[in-house]
C-alpha cells in the first residue's frame, strides 16, 4: 500500500534580505549561498516532501520578494496557503515591525493559515550577542499571542531549518482537512469544515 499524500503550499514572508531565500536553499538544497545578494523579483516556487509518520507530506514552498515594491505581488502567494513562515532578522529590528504588518494581512485575508515566526541569522547574534536587535522575549510574546509557532535558524549553520520545515509538515499532516486529500473513502457529510477549506484553497 502507498503512503497518503498530502500537498499543502507554503509561503515565506519578510522583510526584504531577511534571509527568506537562504532558509529554503538550505531546507531544499542543503547548501548556503555566499556571494553578493540578489533579491527576489516576484516569487520563486520549489517543493520537498518529508515522510511524516505513515504520510508523505509534499510542501510546495513559494519563496515571495520582501522589497515593498512587491509587496500586492505577495498577497497573491499566499492566497491558499496552509502555512505561512514569516521571516526577520534578528540583527534588524524594523523586519521585526514588518513582521506586524504580514501577520496583521494573514489574520485578515487568510485565517485558516497557520503562522510560524523566524528569526533569521542566529549564527550572527550567537557570535555577537550585541548584534541582537529583536528580544527573544518580546517575540515569543507576541508569538504567544497570535498562537505562532516561534523558530530561531541560521541558514549559514543549519541550525533550526529541519526543525521549522519538520514542524510544518507534521502540523499540516495533523489538520483534518487534510484527509479530503487522500484519495479512498472521504465522508464528506462527517467533513464538512474539512470541504468548505478545500473550497476556498485556490
Ligand atoms: N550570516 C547569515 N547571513 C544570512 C543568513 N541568511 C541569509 N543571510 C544573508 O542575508 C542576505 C539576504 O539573504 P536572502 O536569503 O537573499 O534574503 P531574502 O529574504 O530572500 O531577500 P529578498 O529576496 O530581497 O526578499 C544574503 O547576503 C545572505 O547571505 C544566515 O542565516 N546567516
Amino acid at each position: 500500500m502507498t503512503a497518503p499524500r498530502i500537498d499543502a503550499k507554503v509561503v515565506m514572508l519578510g522583510k526584504e534580505s531577511v534571509g527568506k531565500t537562504s532558509l529554503v536553499e538550505r531546507f531544499v538544497h542543503h547548501r548556503f549561498l555566499v556571494g553578493p545578494y540578489q533579491n527576489t523579483i516576484g516569487a520563486a516556487f520549489v517543493a520537498r516532501s518529508l515522510q511524516v509518520g505513515d504520510k508523505v507530506v509534499t510542501m510546495g514552498i513559494w519563496d515571495t520578494a520582501g522589497s515593498e515594491r512587491y509587496e500586492a505581488m505577495s498577497r497573491m502567494y499566499y492566497r491558499g496557503a496552509k502555512a505561512a513562515i514569516v521571516c526577520f532578522d534578528l540583527t534588524d529590528s524594523s523586519s521585526f515591525l514588518r513582521v506586524k504588518f504580514w501577520v496583521k494581512e494573514l489574520q485578515n485575508c487568510e485565517e485558516h493559515c497557520k503562522i510560524y515566526l523566524c528569526g533569521t541569522k542566529n549564527d550572527l547574534v550567537e557570535a555577537d550577542r550585541s548584534q541582537r536587535q529583536v528580544d527573544f522575549h518580546d517575540v515569543q510574546d507576541f508569538a504567544d499571542e497570535i498562537k505562532a509557532q516561534l523558530f530561531e535558524t541560521s541558514s549559514k549553520t543549519g541550525c533550526n531549518v529541519d526543525k521549522l520545515f519538520q514542524k510544518v509538515a507534521e502540523d499540516v499532516s495533523n489538520t483534518d482537512f487534510q484527509l479530503i486529500t487522500e484519495e479512498a473513502g472521504v465522508d464528506l457529510g462527517q467533513k464538512k469544515n474539512a470541504y468548505f477549506y478545500s473550497c476556498c484553497h485556490h
